[in-house]
């Protein structure tokens, strides 16, 4: 079995290719993203998610190679083993120390188990303050809750000072509730830390909120690897044609107008009001916005309720099942913007006599506002 090996990336970047057999799974992943913000491991289960990040941490050893900022932790000649590779790893459900106390666990993986200062990396307190679990230092890990344990777990991963964090679905074993607890911590960290993480998850709105670029993966294969936005918008992809695509766009608060509650953001190509209070003006922020929520319109409309009509060219059109069609559109008048997406029906695409290149405007349903992205 041959092992491609991606083609560099300018920059600083994470170079990964695991080729091999565990029990009767197949795996060939191969990819290359910068080795900064958050990588999502994305993909259905058993597609063989875990193993590539298991492979990352020296784990697995299947034949490939994996590099990170220039430095080769695997290739034909080299094998760093686990405990020299100056990773964090954390699982799904967090396995503390239990005859120690929080803090005492927090330090266990830092050097020489003292709280590091900013000097010599990411600082004892400021991972405390991020994590919000100041007031739990003193306790016994053995009464902590779901949540709770999860971002001990994640805070001594960090304060173990790597050069790159591994997330194994950290928040699948939690519920709805503790998760969309857990979730804001996560993006902070996201928003503050420059460490690269690997996050492994087969949660879409997880992916959505957390990763800048994504790792699209199937059959222990590597479908796509990009930018999160670009193979959102992709129609060639499992999730532009899926009923639930959607498109992260990265924006820049540029007003706030208290009279109306409406904030003005920027994205390439266009401008979106929200009705929400989204920080000061050149707060990075990301937006959500859901195929099914943008209909489009060929002269701007009059008289209707919703707040956001953009300009948008049509820049490509893909039948989805029967009677629907997904077209993927650019923001302004050129079409030289940020991607959206929009489903429309067949019947729609006809009538209007719509065709590729078309200018039309894009009348947007919903905008959501997730947290900024790092990237
Ligand atoms: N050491 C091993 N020996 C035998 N089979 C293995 C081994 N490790 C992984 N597998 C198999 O490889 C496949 C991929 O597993 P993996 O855990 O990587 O998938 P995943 O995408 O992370 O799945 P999930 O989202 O369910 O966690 C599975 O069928 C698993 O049983």
């Amino acid at each position: 079995m041959t092992v491609q090996t991606p083609p560099p990336m300018a920059g600083s970047t994470i170079e990964a290719a695991f080729s091999g057999r565990l029990g009767n799974f197949a795996l060939d992943a191969s990819f290359s993203v910068p080795a900064r913000g958050v990588t999502g491991l994305f993909g259905p289960s058993g597609c063989g998610k875990t193993s590539v990040l298991r492979c990352a941490a020296g784990l697995n050893r299947l034949q490939g190679t994996f590099s990170i900022d220039g430095e080769v932790w695997q290739d034909d000649k080299t094998f760093r083993p686990t405990h020299r590779r100056p990773i964090g790893y954390v699982f799904q459900e967090a396995s503390l120390f239990p005859h120690l106390s929080v803090r005492q666990n927090l330090l266990f993986g830092a050097p020489g188990r003292q709280p590091p200062s900013s000097a010599t990396g990411t600082s004892f307190e400021e991972v405390i303050e991020l994590l919000g679990i100041g007031d739990l230092l003193a306790r016994s890990t053995s009464n902590l809750s779901g949540g709770e344990r999860q971002r001990v777990a994640i805070g001594r991963a960090l304060l173990s000072q790597p050069k790159l964090l591994l997330m194994d679905e950290p928040l699948s074993a939690l519920d709805r509730q503790t998760k969309d607890g857990v979730l804001p911590f996560l993006e902070r960290l996201h928003d503050r830390l420059a460490m690269p993480v690997l996050y492994v998850s087969h949660d879409i709105a997880e992916v959505e909120r957390l990763a800048d670029h994504l790792v699209l993966m199937q059959a222990g294969k590597v479908l796509a690897a990009g930018p999160l936005a670009e193979l959102q918008a992709d129609p060639n992809l499992p999730l532009a044609a899926s009923r639930e695509a959607v498109v992260s766009l990265d924006a820049v608060v540029e007003s706030y107008d208290a009279s109306f509650g409406l904030a003005r953001l920027a994205v390439a190509g266009g401008h979106f009001e929200i009705p929400a209070a989204a920080g000061a003006p050149g707060t990075r922020r990301r937006i959500r916005i859901a195929a099914g929520d943008v209909s489009l319109t060929r002269r701007p409309p009059e008289g209707t309720t919703i707040i956001n009509i953009l300009p948008v060219r049509i820049l490509s059109e893909t039948p989805v099942g029967a009677h629907e069609t997904l077209l993927v559109l650019r923001l302004g008048e050129n079409g030289e913007g940020a991607r959206l997406l929009s489903r429309v029906t067949r019947r729609s695409w006809h009538h209007l006599q719509l065709e590729v290149g078309q200018k039309l405007y894009a009348q947007i349903k919903g905008v959501a506002l997730t947290p900024a992205s790092a990237a």
